[in-house]
């Protein structure tokens, strides 16, 4: 199995708890990941601990991508009603800047694809404080996309969509797994997605990691 990230004998602690015990878990390429756990567990420290050891030289973690080709999208941000940027202007923000002010032919390409890979192409002109949460949450993806990462984390990106919305987000994750060169590790905690959308899933249980392979369930199933 081609694997993305390797973690081995990992301790990992915040003041006056530890979270992790020798947390060893590798993280399979070119497939979507749920992370999973209790709450407090500490599945967004290890994410973000994961993203800060490319700063550092940690023995414990091995990536097979560079920093640049990884992206992390935070849980839904306070985005207030009057946020001055459009759609379209937002999504562009996550494109690699070039030496120019302007945008290139290619990235002006790529910003329309990945508009209409996320759905937004219709409403890219309209603000994004007025959009709806799953908007909202589409827009964050497609910033994120703009980079064209390799590895993509996205951290509670449903917890407060609706069933529509969820599953719109989630169908078009799996489409980009299913047609770029890219992994996703989701963090969530919502078992029908899990259960819908997972190839693998590492749960966190006990200051330790463990990875097991889903079997996708169908509609039917679900
Ligand atoms: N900077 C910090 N200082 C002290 N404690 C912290 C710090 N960051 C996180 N913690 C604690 O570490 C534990 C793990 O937090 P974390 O947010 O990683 O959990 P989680 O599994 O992502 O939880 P949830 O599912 O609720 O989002 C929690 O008990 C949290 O309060």
């Amino acid at each position: 199995m081609k694997t993305i990230i390797e973690v081995k004998d990992l301790n990992l602690s915040v003041p006056e708890k530890q979270l992790f015990k020798q947390l060893s878990f590798s993280v399979p390429a070119n497939k979507l990941t749920c992370m999973t756990g209790e709450n407090g567990v500490g599945k967004t420290t290890l994410a973000k601990y994961l993203l800060r050891s490319f700063t550092k030289d940690d023995q414990h973690i091995k990536f097979a991508v560079k920093r640049t080709q990884v992206q992390y999208v935070p849980q839904l941000r306070n985005i207030d009603d009057e946020f001055p940027l459009s759609i379209h202007d937002f999504v562009a923000l996550g494109l690699h800047r070039s030496h120019f002010l302007w945008h290139s032919r290619n990235e002006r390409q790529l910003l329309k694809k990945v508009l209409a890979e996320t759905q937004l192409a219709n409403i890219q002109k309209e603000a994004l404080g007025a959009a709806s949460g799953g908007e909202k949450q589409r827009a964050f993806l497609a910033q994120a996309l703009c980079a064209e990462p390799k590895l993509l984390i996205l951290d509670e990106a449903t917890a407060s969509l609706d069933k529509d919305a969820k599953h719109k987000l989630l169908q078009l994750i799996s489409k980009q797994v299913a047609e770029k060169d890219i992994t996703v590790l989701f963090i969530t905690h919502d078992n029908e997605l899990i259960a819908r959308y997972a190839d693998y899933e590492l749960i966190l249980s006990a200051q330790q990691g463990k990875l097991i392979e889903r079997e996708r369930a169908t509609d039917a199933a679900i």
